[in-house]
């Protein structure tokens, strides 16, 4: 089987990329499996930035083809929050925790305020491979509670208008279809032959 290396350690990550490259033949690999001791500081200030250097190091230290997700949810009553800083938004990397931050800080906001989307970059790159990204996004409605036990992160909050449902309702293959990170891969496809 075909291996891509994706330079990840959030395991609902890594399960977004199994739903969508295990069909196109490919066993997905994350830092779990070929650097788990590696951290790379995200020092970037967009998400493309940081989608750069998790890519670049990673295949650097490896000196193969990698591709890395920087990721995030963006709420436009928090003029963009979290953003950039979704993973770590309530201090450490806790999605509980964020996930009530981003309830508290939208208190009393009506639903029709509270639109919001999800942003993807994927940056692939590799030897002799120039470094190219992508950005696809996902449009929803932050809801005032948590809805379904699926996925990771923003997900029990975060509601599809088109599929009537959050993203933690879905089963990982409809995720795939009409997220910001499936969108993204498609995206990519368009541009190399994975
Ligand atoms: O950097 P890696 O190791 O890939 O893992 P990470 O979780 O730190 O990833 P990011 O730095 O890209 O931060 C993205 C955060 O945005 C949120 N997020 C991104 N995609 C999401 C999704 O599909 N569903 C829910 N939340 C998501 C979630 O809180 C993530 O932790
Ligand atoms: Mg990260």
């Amino acid at each position: 089987m075909k291996k891509v290396v994706i330079a990840t350690k959030n395991k609902g990550k890594a399960k977004d990329f199994e739903v969508i490259f295990g069909p196109l033949g490919y066993e997905v690999v994350t830092m779990f499996d070929v650097a788990p001791d590696m951290e790379i500081e995200e020092t970037g200030t967009t998400f493309e930035e940081n989608a750069i250097l998790k890519a670049e190091t990673l295949s650097k230290a490896l000196n193969l083809l990698v591709i890395a997700d920087d990721s995030g949810l963006m709420i436009d009553a928090l003029n963009g929050e979290p953003g950039v800083y979704s993973a770590r938004y309530a201090g450490d990397h806790d999605d509980a925790a964020n996930i009530e931050k981003v309830l508290k800080n939208l208190q009393g906001v009506p639903g029709a305020e509270r639109t919001a989307r999800f942003g993807c970059c994927l940056a692939i790159t590799g030897p002799d491979y120039p470094t190219q990204t992508v950005f696809g996004t996902c449009e929803g409605i932050i809801l005032e509670e948590r809805r379904g036990d699926n996925g990771f992160g923003y997900d029990p909050i975060f509601y599809v208008p088109e599929k009537g449902l959050t993203m933690a309702q879905m089963s990982p293959a409809e995720k795939g279809a009409i997220s910001h990170r499936g969108n993204a891969l498609k995206l990519l496809q368009e541009k190399i032959n994975l």
